[in-house]
């Protein structure tokens, strides 16, 4: 459970009287996520979500994300409505924490991710980028190349502690990624974490697009690619080229990638993998005491990252029909 920072009821009832969203009536800690702490709460007119915006996001990055929400579902991507205070405020402060409420979304996350849920992905990725065209605000990637050697040095010290040889691995990976790292791909906004517990869905069909915090500008075929990695591989690691196409074909529909975009694409799936290697294990070498929450397996990324090392196209992929739609 990722709960950092607890809420006492009084508190919550007070923060509450700045909203038009009905009286407390209970609230609960939620099982799952690993960023933030997050509350279901019931109130006398529905059920809401509380989050406390924890270590990696600061009180100034929330008009971004909460800004790029309202954006998203004014364009039909559906997503959680970030409520206003009467004085028209998205976010506040609760327990020393940044804080927002936003509308609980319905729907479950895929347990078990098919090449359906894939496309439906890739489709509903496309859809956002495309929407978030006219997105006014902006707000670099603070988790990109530079953020990456600040995480590197955090975990270095006890890297090998979690498997021998990583440190060195992690150094000579990051070394030639910043010196290949792409740099006139195209841009926009991207999500930058829509792994399956992002994603909902009723059935087969999405239903919609949670955990914007990470949101930021960047190319937008590295968030294709960060997709690929949580979306397009087995629970043995193993890569499915199957859900891949479903996934690349479904965004491709929708937007087209660009022949420089595929070509990078193996680049910049390694760049992601890297990237949460890095934040996986410095959460992992540093949980805070008294804290509910369940650490992801680094490791896990070490694994999809030598994969990507293999390959050096989309057509090592066995994605050659990715560029045209099907
Ligand atoms: N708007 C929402 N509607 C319904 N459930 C939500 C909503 N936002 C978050 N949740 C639930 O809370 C869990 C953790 O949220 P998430 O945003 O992924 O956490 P974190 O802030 O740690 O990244 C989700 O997996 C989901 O079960
Ligand atoms: N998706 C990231 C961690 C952040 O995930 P969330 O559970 O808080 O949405 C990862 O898998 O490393």
């Amino acid at each position: 459970m990722a709960v950092y920072t607890d809420v006492a009821n009084d508190d919550l009832a007070d923060f509450l009287k700045q909203y038009d969203i009905g009286e407390l009536l209970s609230y609960k800690g939620i099982a799952e996520g690993v960023e933030n702490s997050n509350y279901l709460m019931h109130t006398s007119k529905g059920a809401y979500i509380l989050t406390l915006y924890e270590k990696r996001v600061a009180l100034d990055d929330l008009p971004y994300f909460l800004g790029l929400m309202a954006h998203l579902c004014e364009r039909g991507v559906t997503c959680p409505q970030p409520q206003k205070t009467r004085d028209g405020a998205v976010y506040s402060s609760l327990a020393g924490r940044p804080a927002a409420i936003i509308n609980f979304l319905e729907g479950m996350w895929p347990r078990r991710p098919s090449a359906v849920h894939c496309a439906g992905v890739g489709d509903a990725l496309a859809r956002m980028h495309v929407a978030g065209q006219d997105f006014p605000l902006k707000r670099a990637n603070n988790l990109s190349v530079e953020g990456w050697r600040h995480l590197l040095d955090l975990a270095a010290p006890r890297a090998d502690t979690v498997q021998p040889g990583l440190r060195a691995f992690l150094e000579t990976e990051l070394n030639d990624l910043a010196a290949h790292w792409p740099s006139d791909l195209p841009q926009g906004v991207i999500h930058a974490d829509l792994f399956p517990d992002n994603v909902f869905f009723l059935g087969d069909k999405l239903s919609g697009l949670i955990d914007f915090p990470f949101s930021c500008n960047d190319m937008l075929a590295y968030d294709v690619a960060i997709c690929v990695n949580a979306w397009c591989f087995e629970p043995d690691f193993s890569f499915n080229a199957t859900k891949a196409r479903a996934l690349l074909n479904a965004y491709n529909k929708v937007r087209p990638l660009t022949p420089a975009e595929q070509a990078a694409m193996p680049l910049l799936a390694r760049g992601s993998a890297l990237r949460f290697l890095l934040t996986r294990l410095v959460d992992y070498l540093n949980v805070p005491e008294g804290a509910f929450v369940k650490p992801k397996d680094p490791l896990e990324y070490v694994r999809k990252l030598r994969f990507h090392q293999s390959v050096k196209s989309m057509a090592d992929y066995g994605l050659e029909a990715a560029g045209q739609p099907a």
